[in-house]
């Protein structure tokens, strides 16, 4: 079974947008989790623009399925990872000023500091995932850094399957299979959706979980906009 993990990113960036607390962050996690969810994923970043650094506390008593923590593993994110102990930290080597997530670990350039890394979060009971290309060479030299598990950088599969191109997914088999044969666990994010979700579990061998936040909350508007228009209608009869 693949797990879905809801980031909440995207409500936290409404949130903030008008000051206040609607939506309410945390009632939203409550809510994912109830529909059925199987996880809760947050990326704190450095500026707060969309989870702040008290958010991660505030989820902690209520996100009663997988926490997900994910992040640029700066001191001041391992520290507060470390306090707040959620299921799974998800290290990603993103730029403070990048819009989003754009690029995977070099696994071998950096594994010293991902060993280290990785070593303080699992003596802390804490599972460790790190965002990486669909490049056979990073799988093997995330392997090295002895983490638990892999979460495949998906954007350029989700650009292809966009563009008609089912090819796209075929890098993503040869490093799933690499990953299932060295026992790293195996996770996958970035662009996913409604749209091209199906085929990658379908084509991708033991896929444990996929956090999915900017598609997902784009089409709970699409999808909801009918019901609640239909309300307001109700209201000014
Ligand atoms: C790690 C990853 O794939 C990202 O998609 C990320 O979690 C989303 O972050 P933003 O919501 O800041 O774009
Ligand atoms: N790890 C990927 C993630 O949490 C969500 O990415 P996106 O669906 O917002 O692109």
């Amino acid at each position: 079974m693949t797990k879905l993990s809801v980031n909440i990113n995207k409500i936290a960036t409404l949130r903030n947008s008008r000051g206040g607390d609607v939506p309410n962050v945390v009632q939203f996690a409550r809510d994912v989790q109830k529909f059925g969810a199987q996880g809760v994923t947050i990326h704190p970043r450095p500026d707060e623009r969309h989870i702040r650094y008290q958010d991660v506390y505030d989820l902690k008593p209520e996100v009663y399925t997988e926490y997900n923590i994910e992040g640029n593993p700066i001191r001041q994110f391992v520290d507060m990872v470390l306090e707040v102990k959620p299921t799974q930290v998800t290290l990603v080597p993103d730029a403070e000023d990048a819009i989003t997530s754009n690029a995977g670990w070099n696994t071998i350039k950096h594994k010293e500091f991902l060993v280290d890394v990785i070593k303080e979060f699992k003596q802390n009971g804490i599972r460790t995932s790190i965002f990486v290309d669909p490049v056979l060479k990073q799988i093997e030299g995330a392997k090295a850094t002895g983490t638990d598990r892999i979460e495949l950088y998906t954007e350029a599969y989700a650009d292809a399957y966009s563009l008609g191109n089912k090819m796209g997914i075929k890098p993503y088999i040869e490093c799933a299979v690499l990953a299932n044969a060295l026992g790293l666990g195996l996770n996958a994010g970035h662009d996913l959706s409604l749209d091209n979700i199906k085929y990658f579990k379908q084509n991708i061998p033991d896929l444990l979980e996929v956090s999915i936040g900017h598609a997902l909350i784009s089409e709970s508007l699409y999808l909801g906009i009918e019901n609640v228009i239909n309300m307001y209608l109700r209201q000014l009869k």
